[in-house]
């Protein structure tokens, strides 16, 4: 290990991501959601196992079940993978192949959301640790922090953005903590960053959920793994919140969960969370941010 810290990257591995054939798998029991509107206000009801496609009482649907639209009520679901497909629709012309970089704190969703971004994009995805970890002949990133440290990882993980940014049509999950060196900031603003902005007691339970191995960061000797991650968490935020509101676009869960009136973020859908990714790229990128297919009023 010690010559792989010193040993330079293998720059063709790098621009190596995986392709766009990501099977989207629910992350919670109430897995695939439909979005209800009643009277304007929008509430979470399952009524259909079947493929609906509606929004907004716009009725075009393939589910006969007899409750899915009712007058009296307002009625309305839809099916959100079609409500994503459709948004990717709008934005792709607006986004004229340029990349998308997903920044943002680690367990924030950048990998979940990107693979889905990137399915319904038709763009390829890449995960820039991974990146890193090939350019080291499979090295994990853990590994890479306690046999080289930070240093030599920030530095690899800058050359894995630059050859990244040279690649149009790709969504890149970024690691953590990419925001805090300038120059990476360079290499992402050849495409559009987004910052998936996550309440930190949502992040440290999604984190403790997978233990904090994997993250050299948060892996301390002292606390169970919810505590780890949250004072972990915590710190580097201070540290970088400044950085991660450079980024172009801001998707904010507690946002999001406010206008579809849920109380906890925990209950927000990767799918949905990826629509919003593009319906703030639209805005930005001057399309008319939301139109027919908006998420909330
Ligand atoms: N919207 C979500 N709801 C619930 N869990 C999620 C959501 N998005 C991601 N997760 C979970 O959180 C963990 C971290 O997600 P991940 O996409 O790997 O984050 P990042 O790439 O930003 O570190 C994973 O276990 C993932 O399944
Ligand atoms: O926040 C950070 O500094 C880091 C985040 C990690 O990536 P994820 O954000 O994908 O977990 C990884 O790059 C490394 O452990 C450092």
């Amino acid at each position: 290990m010690e010559a792989a810290c010193g040993a330079a990257l293998q720059l063709s591995t790098l621009i190596t991501g995986s392709q766009p054939n990501v099977a989207l798998e629910p992350l919670n029991q109430r897995g695939r959601k439909e979005y209800m509107t009643r009277r304007g206000d929008f509430r979470l009801k399952s009524v259909c196992t079947r493929q609906r496609r509606f929004a907004f009482g716009l009725l075009s649907h393939s589910c006969n079940h007899s409750h899915v639209l009712e007058s009296e009520n307002s009625y309305a679901s839809f099916d959100e993978d079609w409500l994503l497909k459709n948004k990717a629709q709008e934005v792709t012309s607006y986004l004229n192949g340029r990349s998308i970089f997903l920044v943002g704190m680690m367990g924030s969703g950048k990998t979940t959301v990107g693979r889905i971004l990137s399915e319904a994009l038709g763009y390829s995805f890449t995960d820039s640790d991974r990146s890193v970890e090939l350019a080291m002949g499979g090295t994990s990133v853990s590994q890479i922090f306690e046999q080289c440290g930070e240093g030599f990882f920030r530095d690899h993980e800058s050359e894995a953005l630059r050859i990244l940014s040279l690649v149009p049509r790709q969504i890149v999950s970024t690691g953590g903590g990419a925001v805090v060196r300038p120059i990476n900031w360079k290499y992402m603003r050849q495409g559009i960053t987004v910052f998936l902005d996550v309440p930190l007691d949502a992040l440290a339970r999604r984190i403790a959920a997978v233990g904090t191995d994997s993250r050299p960061l948060l892996n301390f000797d002292a606390g169970d793994a919810y505590t780890k991650a949250f004072v972990g968490l915590f710190t580097l935020t201070k540290k970088r919140s400044e950085a991660y509101a450079d980024a172009d676009v801001t998707v904010s869960l507690l946002d999001i969960a406010t206008n579809l009136r849920l109380e906890d973020v925990s209950d927000i859908t990767p799918t949905v969370i990826a629509i919003e990714v593009l319906t703030q790229i639209e805005k930005f990128l001057g399309g008319k941010s939301g139109g027919a297919l908006r998420l909330y009023p």
